[in-house]
C-alpha cells in the first residue's frame, strides 16, 4: 500500500527526545522488541519530619528497594525474606526536581502531539503519596501539566500553519463526571463511539481554546478550585476525585488537518479506611475510588496478561477505565508515574503501588490493539451474517405460506401495484448488498492501515531504542556520525508523518464505515416494509420465484460473509506468525553476536569451561547443523557459517559423552581444521581452542554440485572491528 507523505515540520528541536526503551520485553505475552510499551515510573516524595523510619531506598535511576518489614531480630524469619526489588522505566528519589520528572516523563510526549499522535501521562499512587505535587505542582514548583502546556506554547509559537489549542477538564467523582471550567452543568454523559476503538466521548464537555500559558494557568487554577477536596487523616487537601485534563492540538492546512491529543490524568488517592479513619461521605467516596482503582488495576492485570492466563480485557467496570480505555489499550502513547510515600506507616500502601506499577511495566499496547481490531471484525461479519440468516428466515416463511384464494385476488383493488412494488424489493436488496460490500472494502482498508501503522510504529520504536542507547539519563550527547544520524531522524520524521496520515484516514474510514452502517440500517428497514406486503401480493408463480431468487442472493451473501470473516481471521494469524518470526530472527542474531563476544572473552582470558558448558556449546553447533542443512535445502545460503572454526575438543566431549552420531565427520571438517589452526594439543578437554582471527574464507562459497555437508565449527565468525 503506498500512502503519501505529508510534509510535516521537523521533531524534537525545543522538544527534546525520548529516553525510554520501548523495546523491552513484554515478558508476560512473551513479546519481544518493538511492542509499545507503557512507559512506568516511579516517584517517591520526600519524608515528613513527623513520619519517623524510612523503608525505601532509590538504587539506581531504575530500581527502587523496599525494605524487608520483618523482624529484625528473628533470625529464623530474616532468612526467608529479603528486601525487594523494584524495576521500573524510571525510579525518581525524594529530592528528585519537576523539572527532572517532566523532562524524563513527559517531555516527548509533547512532541508526538505536536506530529498528530495520542498520549497520556497519568499519577497513580496512595493517598498523600505526591500525584497531585507532580501533576499540579504549586505557582512555584508547576507540576507536569503547567510544563507540559508551556512547551506546548512555546513549540507552536510562530509556527506556520496556526495550531489551536482547545482544553477540557473534568473530574470523575463518586463515578460521576463534571466539567471543571463549568461545574454548574451538572452531571455529564459518557458515551462511546461505534468503532473498534470505542472511543469515549464526554457529551457536553467545555472545550476552551487558549494560546498561551498564563492564560492556562488561569484556567487550570479555575478548574482546581472546583475540584473534590476534603482533608483527610492522611491528607489534608486529598483530592477525591480524578481530574482528567484533554488538551487536543489542531493544525489545518487547505487539505490536510492534523489532531494530537494529550490527556493528563491527577488519580484520586486509593486509601485503607483504617488509615483515614473515614466515616459517612469519606467512606463512599472512598468506596467509589477505591472501586474505580481497582478496575484500573483489573485492566492492567488482563493487559500484563497477569492472572489465570485469560487475555479478556474488562474496561466496563468503571467510568475511569472506559475513559481511559485508548489510553492503555493502544493507539496511544501512555506514561504512568506512580507515586509511593518513604515512611514506614504507609508501608502497606507504598507495597500496593509498587506492585501495580511493575506490573504495568509487562503491559504491551499493540497485542491488545491487533487483537481488538481483528476480534471486532469479526463480529461484525458475524452479526452480519446474522441478520442476513433472519432476512432468509423471514422469506421463507412468507414463501411458505398459503396462497391467496381467487376470490381474494379478484377482491384486491385493481391499481395494487404489483410490478413497482417488486422492483423497489429488487432495488433495496440491490443497495443492501452495493452497502455490505462498500462495508467489506472499507474493513479491509482499515486493517491494511492498521498493518501499516504497526510498520511505521516498528521504525519509531527502533529508532527510539536505538536513541536512548544513546543518550545518557541527563541528555549528554554522546559523539555519534553525524551523517548516520540525521539520515535515521529524516526516515523517523517521515514515519512520524505516515503515521499521522494513517490516523487521520482511519479516522476517516471509521466516519465512513458508521455513515454506511447507519445507510444499510435505513435499507433494511425499507426492506422489511416492504417484505410485510409480500403475501398477499404473491399470487403467481413469477413473484414466488422472485422470492426464491432473494433468498437465494440472501444466502449467497451470507456465505461470502462468512468466507470473508475466514480469511480475515487466517490473514491476522499469518501476520502474527511472520511477526513472531522475524522477532525470533532478531533474537538469533542476537544470540550470535553475544556467543561471540563472550568466546573473545573467554579466549583472550584463557577460561577453562566447565564440562556442561562445552555441551551445550556443541549442542548449538548441533543446532547450526541443522539450520544449515535445512537452509541449503531451502535455497538459502549461510555462507556465514561454512568458514567457521574447528573445535575438535568438543567433539572429543561429545565422543565421551555419547554425542557422537550427531556430528558429521567429513574429510572436509579435518582438512579445515588443520588449515584453521583449531586444534591444539595444548589444550586441555574443557578449553576452547584458540580463534584464528585471520581469514576464514579457504573453504570458498559451496559448488552448486556439492551436496551440502555441514563443517564441524561451532561459532559465527568473528571480525574484529
Ligand atoms: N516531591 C515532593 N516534593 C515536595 N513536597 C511533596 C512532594 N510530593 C508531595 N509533596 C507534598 O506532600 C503532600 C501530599 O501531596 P499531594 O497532595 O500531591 O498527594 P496526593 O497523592 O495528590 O494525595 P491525594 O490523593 O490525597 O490527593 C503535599 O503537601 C505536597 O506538597
Amino acid at each position: 500500500m503506498r500512502l503519501a507523505t505529508p510534509n510535516f515540520p521537523a521533531a524534537g528541536g525545543d522538544i527534546g527526545f525520548p529516553t525510554v526503551n520501548r523495546n523491552a520485553t513484554n515478558h508476560a505475552t512473551g513479546n519481544h522488541s518493538s511492542d509499545e510499551k507503557l512507559v512506568v515510573a516511579v516517584r517517591v516524595r520526600p519524608l515528613k519530619s513527623d513520619e519517623g523510619e524510612k523503608i525505601l531506598h532509590i538504587l539506581d535511576d531504575k530500581t527502587i528497594v523496599l525494605d524487608d518489614d520483618t523482624d529484625k531480630k528473628d533470625i529464623l524469619r530474616q532468612k526467608r525474606t529479603s528486601d525487594k526489588h523494584y524495576n521500573f522505566d524510571f525510579a525518581f528519589g525524594e529530592n528528585s526536581t519537576q523539572e527532572e520528572v517532566y523532562d524524563l516523563t513527559t517531555r516527548s510526549l509533547v512532541r508526538d502531539v505536536l506530529l498528530g499522535y495520542n498520549a497520556t501521562v497519568f499519577a497513580y499512587g496512595a493517598t498523600g503519596a505526591g500525584k497531585t505535587h507532580t501533576m499540579v505542582g504549586t505557582p512555584s514548583q508547576p507540576g507536569i501539566m503547567v510544563r507540559a502546556l508551556n512547551d506546548l506554547f512555546t513549540s507552536i509559537a510562530d509556527k506556520a500553519p496556526p495550531h489551536r489549542v482547545k482544553l477540557s477538564y473534568l473530574e470523575l467523582y463518586n463515578e460521576n463526571i463534571r466539567d471543571l471550567f463549568n461545574p454548574s452543568a451538572g452531571f455529564l454523559d459518557l458515551r462511546e463511539d461505534t468503532g473498534p476503538l470505542k472511543t469515549p466521548t464526554v457529551a457536553g464537555l467545555t472545550e476552551i481554546e487558549a494560546s498561551s500559558t498564563s492564560e492556562v494557568m488561569g484556567l487550570l487554577l479555575r478548574g482546581n478550585k472546583e475540584r473534590s477536596v476534603e482533608p483527610t487523616a492522611a491528607n489534608k487537601t486529598s483530592s477525591r476525585s480524578h481530574a482528567l485534563l484533554s488538551v487536543i492540538v489542531t493544525r489545518e492546512e487547505e487539505d490536510e488537518k492534523r489532531t494530537g491529543r494529550l490527556y493528563m490524568l491527577d488519580l484520586a488517592g486509593s486509601e485503607r479506611a483504617s488509615n483515614t479513619k473515614n466515616r459517612g461521605k469519606r467512606l463512599v467516596e472512598g468506596a467509589h475510588i477505591n472501586r474505580s482503582l481497582l478496575a484500573l488495576g483489573n485492566v492492567i492485570n488482563a493487559l500484563s496478561g497477569s492472572g489465570n492466563g485469560s487475555r479478556y480485557v474488562n474496561y466496563r467496570d468503571s467510568k475511569l477505565t472506559r475513559l481511559l480505555r485508548n489510553a492503555l489499550s493502544g493507539n496511544c502513547r501512555t506514561v504512568m508515574v506512580g507515586h509511593v510515600s518513604p515512611a514506614a506507616a504507609n508501608r502497606d500502601e507504598t507495597r500496593n503501588t509498587l506492585l501495580y506499577a511493575s506490573r504495568a511495566t509487562r503491559i504491551s499496547h499493540k497485542v491488545e490493539k491487533n487483537e481488538l481490531e481483528v476480534n471486532w471484525q469479526v463480529t461484525q461479519y458475524r452479526d452480519m451474517i446474522s441478520d442476513l440468516r433472519s432476512e432468509i428466515g423471514r422469506l421463507k416463511s412468507k414463501l411458505d405460506s398459503e396462497r391467496p384464494t381467487s376470490a381474494e385476488i379478484r377482491g384486491r383493488s385493481s391499481g395494487t401495484p404489483v410490478k413497482h412494488l417488486r422492483e423497489q424489493i429488487i432495488a433495496t436488496f440491490r443497495e443492501q448488498m452495493k452497502l455490505r460490500r462498500r462495508l467489506m472494502d472499507i474493513d479491509g482498508h482499515l486493517m491494511s492501515l492498521g498493518i501499516e501503522a504497526e510498520r511505521q510504529h516498528q521504525i519509531i520504536s527502533q529508532w527510539e531504542a536505538r536513541r536512548s542507547k544513546l543518550y545518557t539519563r541527563s541528555g549528554s550527547r554522546p559523539n555519534t556520525s553525524a551523517g548516520a544520524e540525521n539520515g535515521n531522524e529524516v526516515s523517523v520524521h517521515e514515519a512520524w508523518s505516515e503515521l499521522s496520515y494513517i490516523e487521520r484516514e482511519q479516522e476517516r474510514y471509521v466516519a465512513l464505515r458508521s455513515n454506511t452502517l447507519k445507510e444499510l440500517e435505513m435499507c433494511r428497514e425499507k426492506a422489511v416494509l416492504l417484505e410485510n406486503d409480500l403475501p398477499e401480493q404473491l399470487d403467481s408463480e413469477t413473484e414466488r420465484e422472485m422470492l426464491s431468487l432473494l433468498i437465494r442472493v440472501h444466502e449467497l451473501e451470507a456465505d461470502k460473509m462468512a468466507l470473508q470473516g475466514e480469511r480475515l481471521v487466517e490473514t491476522h494469524e499469518l501476520r502474527r506468525r511472520a511477526d513472531m518470526l522475524q522477532r525470533f530472527h532478531r533474537q538469533q542474531r542476537l544470540t550470535d553476536e553475544i556467543i561471540t563476544r563472550q568466546r573473545h572473552l573467554i579466549e583472550e582470558g584463557k577460561i577453562t569451561l566447565p564440562v556442561d558448558l562445552m555441551e551445550l556449546y556443541a549442542l548449538y553447533q548441533q543446532e547450526i547443523h541443522a539450520t544449515t542443512f535445512s537452509s541449503d535445502t531451502a535455497g538459502i545460503p549461510y555462507s556465514a557459517y561454512d568458514t567457521l572454526p574447528p573445535i575438535k575438543e568438543v567433539d572429543t566431549i561429545l565422543e565421551r559423552r555419547g554425542y557422537t552420531a550427531m556430528i558429521p565427520q567429513t574429510a572436509e571438517s579435518d582438512t579445515q581444521r588443520s588449515s584453521t589452526g583449531g586444534s591444539s594439543s595444548s589444550m586441555t578437554d574443557w578449553e576452547l581452542p584458540r580463534l584464528n582471527t585471520g581469514s576464514y574464507g579457504s573453504h570458498g562459497p559451496r559448488s552448486s554440485k556439492t551436496p551440502p555437508t555441514p563443517p564441524p565449527v561451532l561459532f559465527p565468525p568473528i571480525h574484529r572491528t
